[in-house]
């Protein structure tokens, strides 16, 4: 049977996966990379530890299957979004970087809103408004603030298609992923010319763009030799992790939405036709199935205020073992009741986009007394990354699209207590996949679509991905979280200026 590989390269790691046709997963690895901070605010890393953690990790899932390099025919590539690696003309990476949770571009994203006309005239050309983890403000930074490198520049990639470079030599990318480059006419799924001649960048610098599941390439030999596998392997467009995760978890068709707490908290929905949240509260980007497109709202610091609670302040934790040490704050959490006695936290550690796009915006805990206990603040940590969620939701419905499910995904869901939380926050049932493999095992479906496998991706879901267990809102603490969800969503609106502040506060004493 032909067996295809998902590479996901993730914030926290690169996680591969190797499926047989029929979507059995033969053997996964992960390997991790740091995330470097040169300055509060800004994000970067090194896209050769993206490359090692590729090569390392395939190494891995081709020896503990036993397979032969020839078994594999094929590649879905899948990563964080909106990074932006800047390449030479002799295809040598420039400088480190920078990614999608970055929050240097505030200028660079004015700059791009007045260029275009206004707001409402840069959204009618590429769907969405400008925010700064965003692509295109990105490559305007590099132009203002670092000339001799912009001098350089022949080519910006998003992060998986610097891998894909690495791979066949070929500059692409898929549609899903250049959505969020704010470079792409959504509707038409083409880059915007009209827009990159506004803002003076030449269309050379961009690469070629595909829909998700066409071949784009196969192997170098060079590439063949370090992954082990042959020069027929085929390498497929892929997608953004989130477009990824949700063809993994079968969010491919109207009505069934998708929540995902990893890093970054994310609230997909699938639709038919290109659909926008006039404020642009929500990104309106191509979905990694032919002709569909989807909106989603992201949380920047989601899973990631609970890994920061956990491993940066729960410090008498750090003698437990990394994966259990969740299991044993969460537990605490557990052991207090729904809305921790009236304590609410605001998970905006790095800003925040999705409903505020807010570089500025910085996280608290509001409501504090003598009666809270350790168990109450790790639980208003993972309460305050679910109210943000509902922000989300809250918005998709208002454009009254339609719900029927809810499936929910990464790290965080994967604790039944959290799947509960959200049931209860979302006062919705919350479905959960038999095998949840996210965006990776999404890929390694669309590599399986590309060589032939399946006619389409729809039918490759169908095949492959089963419902395990559903959790049912339980009826008093939706009634609890509605009375908090109001005065959670004022805070912001109350702080803001302090929140703005601070983060002046904080950039110039660093
Ligand atoms: N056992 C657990 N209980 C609760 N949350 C967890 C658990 N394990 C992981 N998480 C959460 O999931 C996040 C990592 O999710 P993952 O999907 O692996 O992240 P990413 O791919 O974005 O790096 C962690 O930051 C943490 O918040
Ligand atoms: O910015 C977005 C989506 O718009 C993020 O979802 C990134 O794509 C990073 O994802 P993780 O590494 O947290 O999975």
């Amino acid at each position: 049977m032909s067996h295809y590989l998902g590479i996901d390269i993730g914030t926290s790691g690169t996680k591969t996966l190797l499926i047989k046709a029929d979507g059995t997963v033969v053997a996964e690895a992960n390997a991790e990379y740091p995330m470097h901070q040169p300055r509060p605010g800004w994000t970067e890393q090194d896209p050769e530890d993206w490359w090692q953690a590729t090569i390392k990790t395939v190494g891995n899932v081709m020896r503990s299957s036993g397979l032969k390099p020839a078994d594999v025919k094929a590649i879905g590539l899948s990563g964080q979004m909106h990074g932006s690696v800047f390449v030479d003309k002799a295809g040598k990476v420039i400088r480190p970087a920078l990614l999608w949770n970055d929050q240097r571009t505030t200028a660079e994203c004015d700059e791009i809103t007045q260029a275009a006309g206004g707001r409402k005239a840069l959204i009618k050309m590429v769907a969405n408004p400008a925010l700064t983890g965003f692509q295109a403000p990105k490559i305007l930074w590099l132009r203002n603030k670092e000339k001799r490198n912009f001098d350089k520049l022949a080519k910006v990639l998003l992060p998986k298609d610097d891998i894909r470079r690495r791979m066949t030599g070929n500059y692409v990318s898929e549609v899903s992923d250049a959505s969020g480059t704010l470079l792409l006419n959504v509707v038409k799924r083409t880059w915007s010319k009209k827009l990159m001649g506004k803002l003076k960048l030449d269309m050379d610098l961009l690469p070629e763009v595909v829909e998700s599941d066409q071949v784009t390439g196969t192997l170098t030999s060079e590439a063949a030799k370090l992954l082990g596998l042959t020069t027929d392997c085929k390498v497929v467009g892929g997608a953004g992790d989130c477009a990824a995760g949700a063809v993994g978890n079968g969010v491919v068709k109207k009505g069934v939405l998708s929540t995902s707490i990893g890093t970054s908290g994310v609230m997909f929905v699938h639709s038919d036709q290109p659909q926008y949240d006039a404020a642009g509260r929500l990104h309106t980007f191509c979905h990694a199935v032919n002709g569909k497109w989807h909106m989603m709202g992201v949380n920047l610091t989601s899973g990631g205020s609970l890994q920061w609670w956990v491993d940066s302040v729960l410090q008498g934790l750090a003698g437990i073992d990394k994966a259990k040490r969740y299991e044993a704050a969460t537990a605490e959490a557990e052991a207090v009741a729904a809305g921790s006695n009236g304590l609410l936290f605001l998970p905006y550690l790095n800003g925040e986009r999705t409903p505020h796009a807010d570089p500025n915006a910085r996280g608290s805990f509001v409501g504090m007394n003598l009666t809270h206990t350790r168990g109450h603040m790790t639980r208003s940590v993972m309460e305050g990354i679910t109210l943000a969620l509902r922000d989300s939701l809250d918005i998709i419905e208002s454009l009254e699209v339609p719900v029927k499910q809810i499936r929910a995904s990464g790290g965080g869901s994967k604790n039944p207590f959290w799947r509960q939380m959200q049931a209860d926050v979302f006062g919705k049932k919350i479905t959960r996949l038999e095998v949840e493999q996210g965006a990776a095992f999404g890929v390694a479906l669309l590599a399986a679509v590309g060589d032939g496998a399946y006619k389409s991706i729809e039918s490759a879901c169908t095949a492959t991905i089963k419902v395990a267990e559903e959790t049912k809102p339980d009826r008093k603490a939706v009634a609890n979280y509605n009375q908090l969800f109001p005065i959670y969503r004022d805070l912001y609106q109350q702080l803001k200026g302090s929140m703005s502040a601070l983060a002046d506060y904080q950039s110039s004493s660093h």
